[in-house]
């Protein structure tokens, strides 16, 4: 597994692009029948990628639970959130089957013993994108599509940072320990996220790329609000944003994104927001 140990504002300031990548950046998500996983130290949240083509995979497939988690199972005292970003899948969570057209989401409950990722084709795979937190109880596993979701319209074309906030797994819609995430979709002409940018830092956060048009990219920014860094990002690929940093990008088109958050708090609007002009 690969282990992120946190990193601190401090040392970050003096970080190369190599190893601002290296600490923050997820890449590589999907390989067939395979689970990517990173751990990151940053609250403990495991950011996971699994593309089921020809196999039904375990989410336990080439990670050592005892090891890496001193449990007997992937979930024995976590909680996690799935969503689908392929072709429409299924996910076998302790027997009941669980159907996940595209962007639909599950939330897998602690204590859950066997997940089985599979797609319904091999032609169009399921990609299953996922965002674990350590949890200390157990509530209701769920499947919540984007009609489900709580939205958020936010922004102006004028400001190109039109976008719809969809909060999937949110205390509006269900109960979670610590992990809320959701989906934010950018209008077209629109490429700023998070755009005026805020902090929290009573949580962590986790942003995943998606639907990036091919040689598009997104600049990702992060760092203090007074010491901003970017890293240039790739469809599909993640980035951790410890809870001193700020988190917004601008692309060279629209683009979704995937945010998951954990600490302290599970209050959505807990944010120091910062204006432009103040950043540097
Ligand atoms: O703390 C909240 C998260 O950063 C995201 O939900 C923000 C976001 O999707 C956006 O403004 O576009
Ligand atoms: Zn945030």
């Amino acid at each position: 597994m690969d282990i992120r140990y946190s990193a601190n504002q401090r040392d970050v300031k003096r970080y190369t692009t190599e190893e601002l990548r290296d600490e923050f950046l997820i890449q590589d998500l999907y390989h067939p029948d395979e689970v990517v996983s990173v751990y990151s130290h940053v609250d403990r949240m495991v950011t996971l990628g699994c593309m089921p083509v020809k196999e039904h995979v375990s989410i336990e497939k080439g990670i050592d639970c005892w090891k890496n988690f001193g449990t007997h199972y992937f979930l024995e005292r976590r909680e996690i959130g799935i969503f689908n970003i392929g072709g429409a899948g299924s996910i076998t969570a302790d027997g009941v089957e669980y159907r996940l057209g595209y962007k639909d989401c599950l939330y897998i409950t602690k204590g859950t013993k066997k997940v089985i990722f599979a797609s319904d084709s091999e032609e169009a795979p399921a990609k299953f994108y996922m965002v674990s937190a350590p949890a200390h109880t157990s509530y209701e596993t769920k499947l919540i599509t984007l009609k489900d979701a709580a939205k958020r319209p936010l922004g102006d074309a004028n400001t190109s940072n039109k976008r719809v906030i969809n909060q999937f797994i949110h205390p509006d819609v269900l109960k979670t320990c610590q992990l809320s995430m959701g989906m934010t979709a950018l209008e077209p002409g629109s490429v700023w996220n998070s755009m005026p940018c805020h902090t929290h830092e009573r949580r962590m956060e986790i942003y995943m790329y998606f639907e990036v048009p091919e040689n598009q990219v997104v600049m990702h920014f992060m760092g203090e609000p007074t010491e901003t860094r970017h890293i240039v990002m790739k469809n599909e690929e993640a980035v951790i944003s410890p809870s001193w940093s700020i988190h917004c990008g601008a692309g060279t088109s629209n683009y979704t994104f995937i945010w998951a958050m954990g600490g302290e708090n599970q209050e959505f609007d807990d944010m120091d927001n910062i204006a432009p002009m103040d950043l540097k």
